[in-house]
């Protein structure tokens, strides 16, 4: 019904939905390439994501700070730009109409949802059980976490390995699925280079290394926010109750029960538990272990926010739960299109990029989205960013730079692949990943100063047979090598 009031909606050339990066990329873009068309950001908290001390650091790898801030600065910086601080809870591809909570509608020509993604718990509405999104549900972890003795977390992608290595003053009982740490990232080799760093604490670490920052201006309201980022933990402090740091990984199990102390089942379900009573929650894991804890973290991966864009709507949705875009990022629905943590990338990948809900990712989806919506106002037709021939990522683990490159986990090679491994305790991991001869991926994880070779190697797809294992030997200036 709301939609059929048309004469009352504010109608403009382009609509943006979210203010994490790939909303705020995207929407900047378009502002600067079309300086009088009508613009609107619909964003559901009253800080923007944005972009700054951006750095191409090689042809693929790129570093930047983001900084969070308030909505003004963008409506200062584009005169042609609408900010509309609401949260969208309906869509009508076929009217071209949206409708925030606040109960307005508004008009678009071409439509990008960037409304990111939200922590995919294990269970739900249990209040034991929390995720970490956004600076609010960081800052109720904070506050939590203050009064914990344990905590258990569970998951064994970025969160947890950021989660383990930052908390102090708090028992931290890592439960994973697997045989190693860090399964999204690392295989079984990396994660052995990185266990000792599990109970060396921080400040003892020798190798500081510098990454993009990411500052948060003031606390951002709101229900949605957007996701944090690289360094969000550098402003927080993540101390227990107690002193020290103990972490205990469960390998290869995953959670069976959740109960309480009050539960009448407690006895039976962990009849040799000595300590029932003493904890507010109890978390009982297939390997036929029990712990009591005081919270639960739930580092499970994302779901993205598509839920108020559905109904009514035809979008193909993706396995994984994300709209599906081409690679011109367009959704299924007409002059829709998608970008960031929200989308799956569903165009025939080149064979050295995956998508992984990344920042860096978010940040080129929400380029080329508005490159591709410009250029089809224009009945124009573009070509595929080069950013998605090879993934790269750069980030920190444990202290260490970590880079990633192209198929840095064998992903999807099967049998068919040699792996190279260099590794000096305590100080770097090299891996190289070659297929029939060639470099398609590499983990490089310390200050290797290798990531510009190997990245070209990767990229120029050279035979590189000849050199056999002197690809990784020590004694070899690689970089003068390949020059
Ligand atoms: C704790 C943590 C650490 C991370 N660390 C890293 C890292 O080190 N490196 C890295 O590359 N990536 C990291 N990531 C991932 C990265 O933050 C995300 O991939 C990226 O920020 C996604 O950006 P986005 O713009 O797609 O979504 P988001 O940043 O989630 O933004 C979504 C926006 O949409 C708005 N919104 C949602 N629903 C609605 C609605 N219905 N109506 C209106 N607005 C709406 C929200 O308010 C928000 O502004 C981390 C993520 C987390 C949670
Ligand atoms: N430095 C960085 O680059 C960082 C990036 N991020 C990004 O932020 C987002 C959220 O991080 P995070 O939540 O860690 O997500 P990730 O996708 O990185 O990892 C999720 C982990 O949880 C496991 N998992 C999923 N479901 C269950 C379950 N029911 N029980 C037990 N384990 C389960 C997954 O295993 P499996 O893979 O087998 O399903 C995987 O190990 C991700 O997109 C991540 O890439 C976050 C922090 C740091």
């Amino acid at each position: 019904l709301y939609f059929n009031v048309m004469e009352n909606k504010n109608t403009f050339k382009f609509v943006v939905v979210g203010g994490g990066i790939a909303g705020v990329t995207c929407v900047e873009q378009l502002a600067s390439q079309f300086p009088s068309a009508d613009l609107a950001l619909i964003t559901a908290g009253p800080h923007i994501k944005a972009v700054t001390n951006f750095k191409q650091v090689s042809k693929t790898l790129e570093e930047f700070s983001v900084e969070e801030r308030p909505f003004t600065l963008l409506e200062e910086k584009y005169s042609n730009l609408t900010f509309i601080l609401s949260a969208v809870k309906a869509l009508d591809a076929k009217s071209h109409c949206l409708e925030t909570t606040d109960g307005k509608v508004y008009g678009y020509e071409k439509l990008c949802i960037c409304s990111g993604a939200r922590p995919k718990l294990f269970t739900e509405d249990n209040p034991y059980v929390l995720g970490i999104r956004d600076t609010d549900s960081a800052q109720d972890f904070q506050k939590r976490l203050s009064q914990a003795k344990r905590i258990v977390l569970i998951g064994n992608g970025g969160i947890a390995l950021e989660l383990v290595h930052e908390v102090r003053g708090c028992e931290v009982i890592w439960a994973i699925k697997d045989k190693a740490i860090g399964n999204t990232f690392f295989d079984a080799g990396a994660a052995q280079f990185l266990i000792p760093s599990l109970e060396t604490p921080k400040a003892q670490k020798p190798f500081p290394c510098k990454r993009p920052r990411y500052t948060v201006e003031e606390t951002a309201g709101g229900t949605h926010g957007s996701a944090l980022g690289p360094d969000w933990h550098e402003g927080i402090v993540l101390q227990g109750a107690e002193q020290g740091h103990r972490v205990v990984v469960e390998y290869q199990c995953e959670v069976e029960k959740i109960f309480t102390s009050t539960d009448v089942l407690v006895s039976e379900i962990a009849p040799n538990l000595e300590t029932v009573g003493s904890w507010p929650v109890y978390i009982k894991l297939n390997n036929d272990k029990t712990y009591g804890c005081d919270l639960i973290v739930s580092a499970t991966g994302v779901v993205p926010n598509t839920d108020p864009f559905l109904h009514g709507n035809d979008f193909v949705l993706a396995n994984d739960g994300g709209l599906q875009v081409d690679e011109q990022m367009r959704t299924s629905e007409l002059d829709i299109y998608a970008a960031g943590d929200v989308c799956t990338a569903c165009w025939k990948h080149s064979p050295l990029w995956q998508q992984m809900r990344l920042w860096t990712q978010a940040r080129q989806m929400g380029w080329h989205a508005a490159r591709c919506m410009a250029a089809h106002a224009l009945s124009e037709s573009i070509e595929l960013d080069f950013c998605f021939e090879l993934f790269s990522h750069i980030t920190k683990f444990f202290n260490y730079k970590v880079v990633l490159l192209g198929k840095f986990n064998a992903q999807g090679l099967g049998p068919n692949h040699e792996l190279l491994v260099r590794c000096t305790k305590g100080q770097e991991y090299v891996k190289v990943v070659l297929s029939e001869g060639r470099m398609v991926g590499a983990v490089l994880i310390g200050e290797t100063d290798l990531e510009e070779t190997f990245e070209n190697l990767i990229l120029n797809q050279m035979d590189l047979t000849p050199y056999g294992e002197d690809l990784l030997n020590p004694n070899i200036d690689i970089e003068d090598y390949f020059d």
